[in-house]
């Protein structure tokens, strides 16, 4: 799948109320959250999302985990995408982040969800010793597989699976149906070049009308659910 576009909210430093430093406060946070007409994050939330970035900005200099690198980036196409989608998944207990990265949407799920056990699944080491450290520091219960998905025993299945910019799309999306739990939903993030191939793709699944992204021109949150 290709990655998110880059037409999201604002225009850039100071566009969505991110200055152009290294720190990224709590309150900018909450302001860009607003702005991106998102519901208000639950009480100590944006402050654990401000300590995500600094993690996320040291381990990055270092390991090229993203290649969205500046603060104001991160949060406006990392951090709002996700905190989008995390308000988005209907009430499930548990869900698998195919391919989370550098934890997206995983991490941002397992702050705004506490009730949701989230798995991380990420198959190259540097990223998931990251995802170890970051759920580590922010105090996060989510579980990390450390492997490719396919390697998961057949039986593990999950009530949601995400996908965001998963490369080696045929295979990724024959693994993520394989752990969608009877009844579970597949969650897709796709942009209009991507939406109909990917619905087409899972032709087992119903799908709701694409979730245009808050602020985005050209991204949507797909939501699916597999038959019982
Ligand atoms: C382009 S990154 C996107 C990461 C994150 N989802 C995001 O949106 O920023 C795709 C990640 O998926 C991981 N990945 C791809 N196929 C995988 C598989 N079969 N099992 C586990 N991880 C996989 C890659 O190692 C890579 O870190």
């Amino acid at each position: 799948m290709a990655a998110p576009a880059d037409t999201g909210v604002g225009s850039g430093i100071g566009g969505n109320g991110i200055s152009s430093g290294n720190e990224v406060t709590a309150g900018e946070i909450e302001s860009s959250v607003a702005e991106a007409g998102l519901n208000p994050l639950a009480p100590g939330v944006s402050a654990k999302f401000a300590q995500y970035l600094e993690l996320l900005l040291k381990w990055n200099a270092k390991l090229n985990l993203t290649a969205i690198r500046t603060p104001e980036d991160i949060v406006r196409r990392h951090f709002l995408e996700c905190i989008q989608c995390a308000q988005l998944i209907p009430p499930v207990a548990s869900l698998l982040d195919f391919g989370s990265g550098a934890g997206f949407p995983g991490i941002p799920v397992a702050l705004l969800r506490p009730e949701i056990s989230v798995t991380l699944g990420e198959s190259q080491a540097k990223k998931a010793a990251f995802l170890r450290e970051a759920t580590r520091s922010l105090g996060l219960s989510a579980s990390i597989f450390d492997g490719r998905i396919e390697a998961m025993p057949p039986s593990q299945q999950f009530e949601v699976v995400t996908l965001r910019a998963v490369d080696k799309m045929t295979a990724a999306y024959a693994a993520a149906f394989e752990r969608v739990a009877p009844g579970g939903w597949l969650i897709v993030f796709a942009t209009s070049g991507t939406a109909e191939r990917d619905t087409a793709y899972f032709a087992p699944i119903a799908w709701e009308a694409p979730v245009p992204m808050t602020g985005m021109s050209d991204a949507f949150l797909l939501l699916g659910r597999k038959s019982e």
